[in-house]
């Protein structure tokens, strides 16, 4: 099946000779062809150009793109979708005076999250995230991250990753596993942490490696939660099983998470709202990509992530969701880049490399998607008629998307 895209306004992120990552001053460049058509062979981009060049071919389908911007889709490199239910009274609470701490301490929260989990059949589970997950991929999704995390139980944790396996199964979305078995010390062990530690660590991470259902492991290292010193033993503990480090830090307080995930040589640090020089410092010359959230920034009225300073100081950066039930239940990728844009004052051209090339990297998959390249996935944004790219981000809380292509298939 060949399918011709024609006459597109903007073709963005064309990348001839593709990149793993962007990082500092080359993220305001964000390369693009006007005028162009993009040819799609089967689930991949095969070709691209200007119009004017546009070779004698047959296509079965043709669309035609005039005034219209295409893109890859968005790669949201950071969620939660897998859960039961939902923390609306949280929501209400919260607005009533409650802060997310408060919330946490009276056994609400994640652990409000995980009693509902463990008592959600799995078959339930799958169809609650299953709705998620079409949700996002309508809005431009194409690649996505998912953490365990609201289980607390090794049953529990197991059924997560179930659904997560399943998920990837069905959809034809890469979907990438996190084993997130230390997002918080569950109430059975609020006076033996050491013993849930233990649990993670010689029961869960070997379960989870068995069966093989997770390429990465987290923890929510943060105070209150989990200190460096067991996030590097759980890490440790991955690392034996293969498992990558890709971890929660900075969110409320500045532990040095952002210098154990760099020890472990993380994947990426996650949140990062809170941050100081000596964090943006140990960022510098790794390959741990800051991950940035600025939702969960946006519903619990914390700050965003300094991402102007990080750029600035010659660090990639990659936007995500973190789409979950308690601080940020929303999905939606094209909010995120209008809120980085708006709020961390980032451009047009570095949010979208954020949200598009780095969340690829902040996932492993910058070969395969991120990027118009020749041989790339064919996983694509058609937005509706606009003005230009910086339209999407200015002319926030609308939906600017016409088509979404999924692996050459209109969705
Ligand atoms: N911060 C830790 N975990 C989630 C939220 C957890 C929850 O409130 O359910 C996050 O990334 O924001
Ligand atoms: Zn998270």
């Amino acid at each position: 099946m060949k399918i011709l895209i024609k006459n597109i306004k903007q073709l963005l992120q064309v990348r001839d000779n593709p990149v793993q990552k962007v990082s500092g001053a080359d993220m305001r460049s964000l390369p693009l062809l006007e005028d162009a058509f993009l040819l799609v062979e089967g689930d991949r981009i095969a070709d691209y150009g200007k119009m004017t060049d546009l070779p004698d071919t047959q296509a079965d389908e043709v669309i035609d793109a005039s005034g219209r911007v295409v893109l890859p889709t968005w790669c949201d490199s950071h969620t939660h979708i897998v859960y039961a239910g939902n923390r609306e009274q949280e929501f209400v609470d919260r607005i009533n005076g409650l802060t997310y701490e408060e919330i946490a301490n009276r056994g609400g929260g994640i652990l409000n999250s995980a009693k509902k989990l463990q008592d959600t059949p799995e078959d339930e589970l799958y169809e609650q995230s299953a709705k998620r997950l079409e949700e996002v991929i309508a809005l431009g999704t194409g690649a996505v991250e998912i953490k365990s995390g609201y289980g607390l139980t090794a049953d529990a944790e197991l059924k997560m990753l179930r659904v997560v396996k399943k998920l990837r199964a069905h959809y034809g979305i890469p979907v990438k596993a996190t084993f997130l078995g230390a997002h918080a010390i569950p109430a059975a062990y609020k006076s033996d942490r050491e013993g849930y530690i233990d649990l993670i660590i010689n029961e869960m991470i070997p379960a989870v490696a068995q069966e093989g259902l997770a390429e990465y492991v987290d923890v929510f290292c943060e105070k209150g939660y989990f200190t460096t010193e067991e996030t590097e033993a759980i890490l440790e503990a991955g690392k034996a099983f293969g498992l990558i480090p890709k971890i929660h830090v900075n969110q409320f307080h500045a532990i040095g998470g952002v210098q154990t995930g760099v020890k472990y040589n993380a994947l990426s640090v996650d949140h990062l709202e809170v941050m100081r020089d000596e964090d943006i410092e140990a960022l510098k010359g790794t390959e741990t990509i800051p991950v940035a959230l600025p939702s969960c920034s946006y519903f619990l009225s914390i700050p965003y992530t300094p991402a102007r300073q990080m750029i600035d100081a010659g660090l990639p950066l990659a936007l995500a969701t973190d789409y979950n039930p308690g601080s940020t239940p929303s999905g939606n990728m094209n909010f995120v880049v209008a809120t980085a844009c708006i709020k961390m004052k980032i451009t047009p051209e570095e949010a979208i490399n954020a949200a598009t090339i780095n969340g690829a990297y902040a996932m492993g998959l910058s070969d395969t998607h991120g990027s118009i390249s020749r041989g790339k996935k064919a996983n694509l944004i058609i937005t509706k008629e606009v003005p230009g790219y910086a339209y999407l981000p200015y002319a926030f809380g609308s939906n600017h998307i016409e088509q979404v292509m999924i692996n050459g298939n209109i969705n």
